[in-house]
């Protein structure tokens, strides 16, 4: 089915893309930007339902209207809208409440009080004349859901199963899951998520090109340890800010800015492709430049390839400064040499790369290279819109004590200013104080600049970004939502490629490439996986090798590919304790395997769908009831037998009466004699209760069972070891 992109759809229905992507969000399509793919039959929709009038339509075309100042409307849009809809739902809540009432009344025993009507009301939703609705956002926890729809959690996963979908209590299914476990309870679901109103309030609006203006470039210094990239960094710091400052740096932040020919440059302070990829993880882009440091007397070194694929990964152009050129043993030529088998081909070789013979030691080469950097900028032509709401990266943030929070940000676009209302992550407040990298206090930031800002709520993590934003309620709201949802998500974590659920990724139109980052423990095997795997490319997706080595999957590697929504594989080699920890924080999937093929036809069955994930009900136990006890306050209990296996509380459970399931739930109580047990193993009697449901009987059957996920039949040992 052919698909079309949002701001396609945009252009074609007349609407700005960002105002597109609010509206389909409200909709409940779960758009990401405006390069997002829809298909025919949801554009058809979409355009049915978008076409159609609405409020803010008749509103507009009234007369009185008319004058009104269409930027406005257009800022204040989204919350009109919430407010009109605010509105129509308590109207119609009221509409409901009256029918409810008036059928009350008719009703011979209203008189009764407030629980026949409250029964009275929920006969009316079960005999269909009114059907309930609930109102969720985004996302939602399976427990929430089923405490919305007031039924219990394992109601909703016996829902889910039959959808095909498994899931834990404390695990968020989508909007559309929810709507379709709700409706087989009889419940209509209304999805709004404010949450996403708000953050679209933040979403970046491209800028008129007649705006721009240009900006310093971002640098970051990248190479193998010990080839010099502290020395070239404070080399160039000192040749050119603290010589020409008396008294020199007073207060050190993560980033710093020189000027050569009365243009700047700005260097992160944090060298290394560890931080440049962890900054990327997090979603952020700083860099426009790397720095690759090449020692000329060692050459090209593991980490230097590192940096490459890391620089490569992120689209980042790389500049070579080869140093140490002052020492006996440098030979420029034969590390050019060695970049060229990496794919990196100096410019007096016909390439792309400028390679720059320096030495941080005697400053040999360095103001040749700072032109070649503000060269380059020209070419990649950076800008920014200075006159705007500010917004950029934190750079590094730590709490100070006398202080309070304090965050090295980047601005990317707009002027900062202090009493500016910002929020970054979590974190959020007014701009009180600001200071550049020399801790000279300053009024306004404009793009490109590092600056250190005062006023934050909490510590923010480096990688955050940050936005001015109009208010301080705003802010907060966001904050707030922001919060929840990191704590709703925390269960689920990020949304990242695995193998099992590529295929499916890829017919969403998710996917186009396959990124792999590959380890072998020798180089042969390397070379022999990427091209065995390079050549699994098909119509629907690319594999894309974006690093590869010999050695142990470490840290970096698992960075790099959480930044890239890579997979890692692994061939006869096993992640070092941080890598672990890594991947399993950010989610990543290693793969490990002890013979090539089976790499091989794993991200081929991948492909092609075949790893679809097996679930499989398996038995826990069985037991008998054998009487019935009516307790007061509790309900019914069951006195049973133990016959077979185990019966845990808060099990799944089935109740079969005559060889026919009258009951799919949960195990809510267990005791043994009158103490709670946990488990009763078969020969055993016990007392069990049933969540919601009363209706137990002597002769009754209670099957308790499990849902397993099975592990296919593979032979390596997945995500981690
Ligand atoms: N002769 C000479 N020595 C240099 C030059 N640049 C750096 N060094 C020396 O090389 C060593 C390593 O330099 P660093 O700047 O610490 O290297 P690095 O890449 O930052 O190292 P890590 O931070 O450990 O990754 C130090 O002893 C420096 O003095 C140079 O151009 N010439």
């Amino acid at each position: 089915m052919a698909r079309i992109r949002v701001h396609e759809l945009a252009k074609e229905l007349k609407i700005n893309s960002k105002e597109l992507i609010a509206r389909l969000r409200q909709m409940g399509y779960a758009v990401k930007n405006h390069m997002s793919t829809l298909d025919e039959r949801d554009v058809l929709k979409i355009k049915k339902s978008l076409t159609a009038p609405h409020i803010e339509t008749k509103n507009a075309r009234q007369p009185q209207k008319k004058s009104a100042d269409k930027a406005e409307i257009k800022e204040n849009d989204f919350r009109k809208r919430a407010l009109a809809r605010k509105e129509e739902q308590r109207q119609r809540k009221e509409q409901n409440q009256r029918k409810i009432l008036a059928k009350v009344a008719a009703h011979p025993h209203h008189s009764r009080g407030r629980k026949k009507r409250r029964d009275a009301s929920r006969n009316t939703d079960e005999m269909g004349a009114e059907r309930k609705k609930i109102v969720i956002g985004d996302q939602i926890t399976v427990q929430e859901l089923a405490n919305i729809l007031h039924v219990s959690g394992s109601e909703v996963i016996t829902k889910l199963i039959a959808l095909g979908v498994m899931a834990s209590l404390n695990q968020l299914i989508d909007s559309d899951t929810a709507t379709l476990v709700a409706a087989e309870f009889g419940v209509d679901v209304e999805v709004r998520d404010d949450s996403q109103e708000l953050e679209a309030l933040l979403e970046d609006v491209p800028d008129k090109p007649e705006d721009l203006e240009p900006r310093p470039p971002v640098i970051t210094v990248m190479g193998h340890v010990d080839h010099g990239k502290t020395s070239l960094l404070d080399y160039i710091r000192h040749t050119n800010v603290t010589a020409t400052e008396a008294g020199g740096i007073t207060q050190h932040i993560g980033a710093y800015q020189i000027e050569v020919r009365g243009k700047k440059i700005t260097f992160l302070d944090t060298p290394g492709h560890e931080a440049f990829t962890a900054m990327r993880a997090r979603g952020a882009q700083v860099t426009d430049i790397a720095v690759l440091v090449v020692a000329a007397d060692d050459g090209v070194m593991p980490q230097t390839v590192e940096a490459i694929n890391h620089a490569k990964a992120a689209g980042v152009p790389i500049v070579v400064a080869v140093n140490k050129i002052d020492k006996p043993g440098a030979n420029a030529e034969r590390v050019k040499q060695q970049l060229a088998e990496h794919g990196i081909v100096p410019e007096e070789w016909g390439g792309d790369n400028i390679c720059v013979p320096v030495s941080a030691k005697t400053g040999a080469g360095i103001d040749q290279l700072l032109e070649m950097l503000l060269l380059v900028a020209e070419m990649e032509e950076l800008k920014a819109n200075p006159n705007c709401p500010a917004r950029g990266t934190v750079i590094e943030a730590q709490l100070d004590k006398g202080r309070g929070p304090v965050a090295t940000v980047l601005i990317q676009k707009g002027t900062l200013k202090v009493g500016d209302i910002i929020l970054a992550g979590t974190a959020c407040g007014k701009v009180r104080a600001m200071q550049d990298y020399k801790g000279r206090r300053i009024k306004k930031a404009s793009p490109g600049t590092p600056v250190e800002i005062l006023g934050l709520s909490e510590v923010p993590e480096a990688g955050d970004l940050f936005y001015v934003v109009k208010d301080e309620k705003l802010a907060r709201q966001i904050v707030e939502k922001r919060q929840e949802k990191k704590r709703l998500s925390e269960s689920a974590g990020p949304d990242k490629v695995t193998l099992e659920d590529l295929f499916k990724q890829i017919q969403e139109g998710k996917v186009k490439e396959l990124n792999l980052v590959v380890k072998a423990d020798v180089q042969g095997s390397v070379e022999a996986l990427i091209q065995a795997l390079s050549k699994l490319s098909t119509d629907e997706v690319r594999i894309n090798i974006i690093h590869s080595g010999v050695g142990a999957i470490t840290e970096t590697d698992v960075m790099l590919a959480s930044a890239s929504n890579a997979l890692v594989i692994g061939f006869n080699v096993r992640p070092d304790a941080n890598a672990k920890k890594t991947a399993e924080s950010q989610q990543v999937e290693i793969r490990l395997y002890r013979v090539i093929y089976e790499a091989i036809d794993d991200v081929k069955a991948a492909l092609e769908g075949l790893l679809e994930p097996i679930y499989k009900e398996v038995p826990v136990g069985r037991a008998e009831v054998r009487e019935i006890f009516h307790i007061p306050k509790v309900g019914v209990v069951a006195g049973c037998y133990v016959s077979e296996g185990k019966v845990i509380r808060n099990g799944k459970v089935r109740v079969v009466r005559d060889g026919v399931v009258i009951y799919d739930g949960t195990i809510a109580s267990l005791k043994r004699f009158k103490d709670d047990a946990r488990e009763v193993v078969q020969g055993h009697e016990c007392g069990i209760g049933l969540d919601r449901f009363q209706d137990l009987k002597p002769g009754d059957i209670l099957e308790g069972y499990q849902i397993e996920e099975l592990k296919r039949e593979l032979k390596p040992l997945l995500r981690g070891d």
